[in-house]
């Protein structure tokens, strides 16, 4: 698992250790990895030119303790300073002593253009997006395509909610200490952090409230049958999705309820002979299941399938058209899977509010409706009623492409029918559905049905 802690945790381990540990021990441990990070990303360090931006707390401390170590392997390292008056002394001490040089302006920095940047600018004490000289070094950085590795975090970027405040940092790699925190998991924080290395400090940290699933996770949590299971125990998944305008909504959702983590499919809805043509497995029509998945369907249509999967009493996945519903579902286990859009007008707030505050608003919603959240994205989120939030980081930019939702939806459903709770269900989906498009992408476009084809192969390598 993948914790991602607040600010407030990091600081009370970071004190604890501190208080058994020499004067300076963890930031020389910082300073260590960031260099070696640097160094990996530079390829050669002997005449690389690296950049150092430099801001007054402990952030700017760690860039020039690093810079120190990458100038006495020979790189041409230079300090922007950006609080002159508060630089830490020792770091600064250490870069002029191993020959590194302060410049006196933006100009002095961008003479030669440096190979790299370091952003030291501001770390965990941060407030607010970049002040304006930041801002505009930052910005000139970028206009000459230096990569820029973060200390920490991207500055200007809100670390324990994942928010943009303002002009920030857009680094191609972070390197941060101790553990990872909100700003690397959840965007559009976690997409200004590019790649993240996490320096370990040996920190004694509380659970926390934003994780990450990793595979070994996902493979603890998939529904294995047992040896003696048949279709019926291991859990019937239903479907009621697609119309006649919109047939092909209900043959991915099935398609995604489909890839066995349930012993059954069953589909009702206007789109069934489009369904059993293209799944021969599936059984049309009502009857029981453990788990309804109610999905695009378009109107009062929609309405009804929520009512008639509500009368059921069992769990709920509810999509697209179903999410306008939420009156007729009940208050039972339900998981919601909106996009940024759906998610919006579910609130009554605007869509690029929940854009700007992914985590806020799926708590939010989370919290209001009883149901858990997943609110699809490049990481999408999965947010249960009781403030946790597990964050989904695989899955190719190609998956946004149509129908992809369709196979989400299914895919939980089936992971509900076969026993798991809606938490389990969404970020496990949502892992799996991320690997399988990973897969069946291999760095190209990819289509949703390749999505659901590829969902077993995934499951394989995890179990086997
Ligand atoms: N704790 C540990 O054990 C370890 C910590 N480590 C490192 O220390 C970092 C935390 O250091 P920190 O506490 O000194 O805070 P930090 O983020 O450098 O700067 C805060 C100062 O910046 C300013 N400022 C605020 N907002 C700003 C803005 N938007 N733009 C510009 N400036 C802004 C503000 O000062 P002001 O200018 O307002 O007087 C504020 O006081 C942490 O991220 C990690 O890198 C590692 O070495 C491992 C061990
Ligand atoms: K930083």
């Amino acid at each position: 698992m993948r914790d991602a802690h607040t600010v407030e945790q990091v600081r009370a381990a970071e004190a604890a250790l501190m208080a058994r540990l020499p004067e300076g021990a963890l930031m020389q441990q910082a300073a260590t990895g960031l260099s070696t990070a640097v160094a990996d990303l530079l390829g050669r360090v002997y005449g690389a030119r690296v950049l150092l931006l430099v801001g007054s707390g402990d952030n700017g401390g760690d860039a020039l303790w690093a810079g120190a170590r990458l100038a006495r392997r020979g790189a041409a390292v230079s300090a922007r300073l950006l609080s002159p008056d508060k630089t830490h002394p020792a770091g600064l001490a250490a870069l002029r002593a191993a020959g590194g040089r302060v410049v006196e302006d933006d100009v002095a920095a961008l003479a030669t253009r440096p190979d790299l940047a370091v952003d030291g600018i501001v770390g965990i004490g941060g407030r607010g997006g970049l002040r304006p000289d930041a801002a505009a070094l930052v910005a000139a950085l970028a206009d000459a395509d230096v990569p820029v590795v973060a200390v920490d975090v991207p500055s200007g970027v809100d670390v324990d909610t994942g928010r943009l405040d303002g002009p920030h940092v857009e680094a191609l790699a972070t390197v941060t200490f101790g553990t990872h925190k909100v700003a690397h998991l959840v965007d559009p924080a976690a997409r200004a952090a590019g790649t993240v290395h996490v320096v370990d400090l040996g920190l004694d940290l509380p659970r926390a409230d934003v994780t990450a699933l990793q595979a070994d996770d996902v493979a603890a949590l998939l529904p294995v049958p047992e040896p003696a299971a048949h279709k019926y125990t291991r859990g019937l998944v239903g479907v009621r999705a697609g119309s006649e305008q919109y047939p092909g909504a209900a043959v991915l959702c099935v398609a995604g309820a489909g890839t066995g983590f349930a012993g059954m499919v069953r589909y009702v809805g206007a789109a069934a002979d489009e369904v059993r043509a293209a799944h021969p497995e599936v059984v049309v029509g009502v009857g029981q299941v453990q788990a309804w998945v109610v999905g695009s369907g378009g109107g009062d249509d929609a309405a009804e399938a929520v009512r008639e999967a509500a009368a059921d009493g069992v769990p709920l996945v509810l999509d697209a058209d179903a999410l306008q519903h939420l009156d007729a579902a009940g208050s039972g286990e339900r998981l919601l899977t909106p996009h940024a859009g759906e998610l919006a007008r579910l609130l009554g707030v605007e869509r690029e509010e929940v854009e700007t505050d992914q985590l806020g608003f799926a708590r939010r919603a989370a919290e209001e409706t009883g149901a858990v959240v997943l609110l699809k994205g490049r990481h999408t989120l999965v947010a249960a009623p009781d403030g946790r939030v597990r964050a989904t980081t695989v899955g190719p930019p190609w998956l946004a492409t149509a129908g992809a939702g369709d196979v989400l939806a299914g895919l939980c459903g089936s992971l509900l029918a076969a026993g798991l709770d809606a938490f389990d269900a969404g970020s496990v989906g949502s892992w799996l559905h991320g690997a399988a498009a990973a897969h069946a992408s291999g760095g190209g476009p990819i289509r949703a049905r390749d999505v659901a084809a590829a969902l077993p192969t995934v499951c394989r390598a995890l179990l086997g």
